[in-house]
């Protein structure tokens, strides 16, 4: 937790310098108070005036002011912080899981990722307040009245604070049940989140599918399970409160006892044992919160044990603006721009090598890729196909380095994809497979809200969108759209049809790149449009970025498919059958040869006329 202390080092250093200022001057009042009764029984007995009986007022309503004036400043600064290291978490968590390798992703469910984002971290935020604000509000406020009560009577001090050791041993003792049932509570509510989150994605099929009575059932199991460790932690907490309160009040009776005794001996006046009480008063008032304090920075701690391998590398230091610590404002790395965004990129088609690749999902029982080979010439344009989980998807992921490959290499101009930085990646479209689309315009699903230079996101560009929408096919759709590329999709796409789905994420593949991009990667591409429409898409895309366009602006293509309609127009085809290579050669060869694609694209073309045939 460091890092996250560093970053609001300021606002920290003022709010406790704050938060001292106010519990040191909180003995003022108690000592002030007994100072005034003295005063007016002096009084009394005409041993003092009525100017020292004012004085002594004044002085106990300046002790009070002089505790309540930082208490708001105090307030104030920390509670800042400890809203800064909230986000800044927040940040680095989102950060970490965005550059998750895919295995990972593939193998932690999204409602995991949620519940550790949004609830571990409001678990951690707890504990972090006990620490920056309890700190001082009750460590501080309790060693300061220590301290006084000890100052005026050394032996009533000590019998009072006496069971005090007692409840911090006991607190520290109940940490490992804290710690064990906010795992348990943090587990049951991912587990809750997750089923949740996975529900509403697939709503439609359940409520289609009349299972929204068993998907309501199942929640109240998670529900309860989850309503039940939370009790059980809560349990524990309202359980310790009253033992903690108990512990540090008992020394009551030996201050009465013993502080009654001295002063009907004289060995203490009465408004000193009226100032004794006084802070003894508010010392058991608060010290409870001490033992209560050292259970929540436990419960933070195993909260953060979940987040911790969530959490990327905090941003340097070194990058922040002047005075960063201190401001209110700031999430750390918050307008940095990335050091990789002031190297220059590189321009112009790539070239593709795959040296006898053999890759396997982990976990898989089978290779998915088995000594694949392949050399694709810069702005050339391959079109794979194969039956049903032949590998053609495993070949997209693997030049894109999405996974590292078993044994062989691949080799995007000379380089590992797989060791890419971000800046290298920005030079890719990618189009995968189910053709993902976020909620927002179509303009924002196309770049990826990348701005068109000139111009603020969002804004109808005239540029690389309208380029891209055009080669997908989508320039028509869009105009009919009620607000054009401003026009929301809804989430996940529910406002568009499939096929414009499709080609929302096609355009992206070819804008969303910072610059042209150097390498397409088309993952089934055209399953959710009629042939027509695929023939004209992939003639643009020939014209767009194949060797007649300007050379800034060409690409190399990789075209992953089962529909081979446009595979005519391809340099060179590739079969995958079992995730070996099992035919390569020009589309006209292969046809000719007679073998599995013959056989695959013939059985299309006939599928294709009998449609035209009975189309109306
Ligand atoms: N994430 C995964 N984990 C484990 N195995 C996988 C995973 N994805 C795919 N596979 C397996 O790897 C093999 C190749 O799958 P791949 O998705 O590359 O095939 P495909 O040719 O794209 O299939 P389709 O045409 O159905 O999309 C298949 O046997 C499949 O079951």
């Amino acid at each position: 937790m460091r890092p996250y202390f560093r970053q609001v080092a300021g606002l920290f250093v003022i709010g406790s310098l704050a938060g001292i200022a106010m519990n040191i001057a909180v003995v003022l009042p108690s000592v002030l108070l007994g100072h005034a009764v003295d005063a007016v029984l002096a009084f009394h007995r005409g041993q003092a005036t009525g100017g020292a009986v004012t004085r002594a007022a004044l002085l106990l309503i300046m002790g009070t002011a002089a505790t309540e004036l930082p208490r708001v400043g105090k307030r104030w600064w920390l509670g800042v912080a400890r809203a800064r290291i909230y986000a800044n978490v927040r940040a680095d968590a989102l950060r970490g899981v965005l550059s998750w390798p895919a295995d990972r992703l593939h193998t932690t469910s999204v409602g995991e990722v949620m519940a550790r984002i949004i609830g571990d971290v409001e678990v951690l935020g707890t504990g972090v307040n006990e620490l920056i604000v309890e700190t001082w509000d009750t460590v501080l406020f309790s060693v300061a009245l220590i301290v006084a009560m000890l100052a005026y009577d050394p032996a009533l001090g000590a019998l009072a604070l006496a069971p005090v050791p007692i409840a911090l041993t006991l607190a520290k003792v109940a940490g490992i049940w804290v710690s064990r049932r906010t795992l348990r509570a943090r587990e049951a509510n991912a587990a809750l989140t997750t089923f949740v989150q996975e529900g509403l994605v697939g709503l439609r099929v359940l409520r289609a599918s009349g299972r929204r009575a068993a998907f309501a059932r199942r929640l109240n199991l998670l529900a309860d399970a989850q309503a039940d460790a939370e009790l059980a932690a809560t349990r524990l907490d309202s359980a310790l409160a009253p033992v903690y309160g108990t512990l540090t009040t008992a020394g009551v009776l030996a201050v009465i006892w013993l502080g009654g005794t001295k002063v009907a001996t004289g060995a203490l006046s009465v408004g000193d044992l009226v100032a004794f009480l006084g802070l003894f008063t508010r010392f058991t008032a608060r010290a409870f919160r001490i033992p209560q304090m050292v259970n929540r920075v436990q419960a933070a701690a195993a909260a953060f044990t979940r987040l911790a391998p969530l959490l990327a590398p905090p941003p340097p230091l070194g990058d922040e603006p002047p005075r960063a610590s201190w401001r209110s404002d700031r999430v750390a790395g918050g307008g940095v721009r990335p050091r990789h965004e002031a190297v220059t990129p590189r321009r112009g088609p790539v070239g593709i090598v795959l040296d006898d690749v053999l890759f396997v999902y982990p976990g898989a029982a089978h290779s998915a890729l088995n000594g694949v080979s392949l050399r694709v010439a810069p702005g050339a344009l391959v079109a794979v196909t194969g039956p049903v989980g032949s590998g053609k998807t495993a070949l997209a992921r693997a030049v894109l380095g999405l996974y590292p490959v078993q044994s062989g290499r691949v080799r995007i101009d000379g380089a590992d994809p797989h060791t890419w930085t971000p800046a290298e990646r920005d030079s890719v479209g990618y189009l995968p497979q189910g053709h993902p689309v976020f909620s927002g315009s179509v303009a924002d699903n196309v770049t990826l809200t990348h701005p068109e230079p000139g111009t603020t996101a969002g804004t109808i560009p005239s540029g690389r969108l309208a380029k891209a929408l055009r080669v997908a096919d989508l320039d028509t759709d869009v105009a009919g759209m009620a607000d054009g590329t401003a026009t929301g999709i809804g989430e996940l796409g529910v406002r568009v049809s499939g096929g414009q789905r499709q080609r929302i994420a096609l355009a992206r593949a070819l804008a969303a790149p910072a610059t042209s991009p150097r390498l397409l990667v088309l993952d089934d591409p055209f399953s959710a449009v009629d042939a027509d429409t695929e023939a004209r898409i992939i003639a643009a895309l020939r014209e767009a970025v194949g060797p007649a366009a300007p050379p800034e602006c060409q690409a190399t293509v990789l075209l992953c498919s089962t529909r081979l309609a446009a595979f005519a127009q391809a340099d060179e085809v590739i079969v995958l059958d079992h995730g070996r290579i099992h035919e390569r050669g020009a589309h006209q060869e292969l046809l000719t040869a007679g073998g599995l694609y013959a056989r695959i694209f013939r059985a299309q073309r006939r599928g294709h006329a009998t449609a035209a045939v009975v189309r109306p």
